[in-house]
């Protein structure tokens, strides 16, 4: 499988590099299909998003034209895109003439169970919480050690996901996903702007249900109200969307508006 450093084949990189001494830095996960990089434009969005709430100088357009070109080498199979703030001398201070690093890996895409999105999922109910940081909410830093320790928190097969609260109990994500409820014809999803990463799959799905006249509301969610609806899904850039069958004790059926979707982030990743 391919891997970049700064637009040339490369597998390592400077021992200096603030992205691994500090998680100074953002990455994106890119489902490529056909050589072609799926939701580009809204990856490179948040990435953007990220840049300019960090103070990290990157310019755009080049990452545009690398992950097209990586995309093209890659065929199919996930592009993974770290962008760090580039080497640095030991504390936190940014340096501050910056030189950011772009670093691209292959793999392939993961290989989930076909259930998942044909009969659902169960959630594991994470202990671990998400600490409520505005300045950070909505963007996909480097920083993941949450979503590290809550999935360690299980290891059987029989939970694809894990559902993460905050650290005042309201429901915000899974470990890898976003999450959305469906309540009497109408959909929900957590607000994120004290924690969680905005994915761009729910960026895309809250676009498409807005187009259709389909009322969404991004809202507080708690645990009574995610047990009280009548469809919950997960969804992210590359999977697409899961309906969700069981929480612990609690089951949900998988309802109409979740297949509806599911069809359309099916689509946007296969295209
Ligand atoms: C953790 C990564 O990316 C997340 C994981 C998935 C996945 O496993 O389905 C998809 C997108 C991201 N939410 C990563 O290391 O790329
Ligand atoms: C913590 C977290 N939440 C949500 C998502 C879903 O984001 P996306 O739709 O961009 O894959 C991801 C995946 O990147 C994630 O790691």
């Amino acid at each position: 499988m391919p891997s970049w450093v700064d637009g040339q084949p490369l597998e390592w990189l400077s021992v200096k590099d603030r992205g691994l001494a500090y998680g100074d830095g953002l990455f994106e996960t890119i489902a490529v299909s056909g050589g072609i990089p799926a939701l580009l434009e809204r990856h490179l969005a948040r990435l953007g998003d990220g840049c300019a709430r960090l103070l990290i100088d990157l310019d755009l357009a080049v990452v545009r034209a690398e992950l097209l070109a990586f995309s093209r080498e890659l065929g199919d199979g996930v592009a993974k895109l770290i962008v760090t703030r580039g080497d640095g001398l030991r504390g936190y201070a940014p340096p501050q003439a910056g030189s950011p690093r772009r670093i691209l890996q292959g793999s392939a895409k993961p290989a989930y169970p076909a259930g998942n999105a044909e009969l659902g999922v169960r959630l594991f109910p994470c202990a671990t919480r998400l600490a409520e940081q505005p300045l950070l909410a909505g963007i996909k830093h480097l920083n993941r050690l949450e979503q590290v320790l809550a999935r360690a928190e299980w290891q059987d097969a029989e939970h694809a996901e894990g559902l993460m609260l905050d650290a005042s109990g309201r429901v915000i994500e899974g470990v890898f996903s976003n999450l959305f409820l469906v309540q009497d014809g109408v959909l929900l999803t957590p607000d994120l702007s004290r924690c969680g990463v905005a994915g761009v799959m729910r960026a895309e799905l809250l676009a498409q249900v807005q187009a259709q006249g389909i009322r969404c509301d991004v809202r507080d969610i708690g645990v009574d109200a995610l047990l009280q609806a009548d469809e919950v899904f997960l969804c992210n850039s590359l999977y697409g969307v899961w309906p969700v069958h069981s929480l612990q004790w609690h089951q949900w059926s998988v309802g109409p508006l979740t297949r509806k979707l599911q069809v359309i982030a099916c689509d946007l990743l296969d295209s």
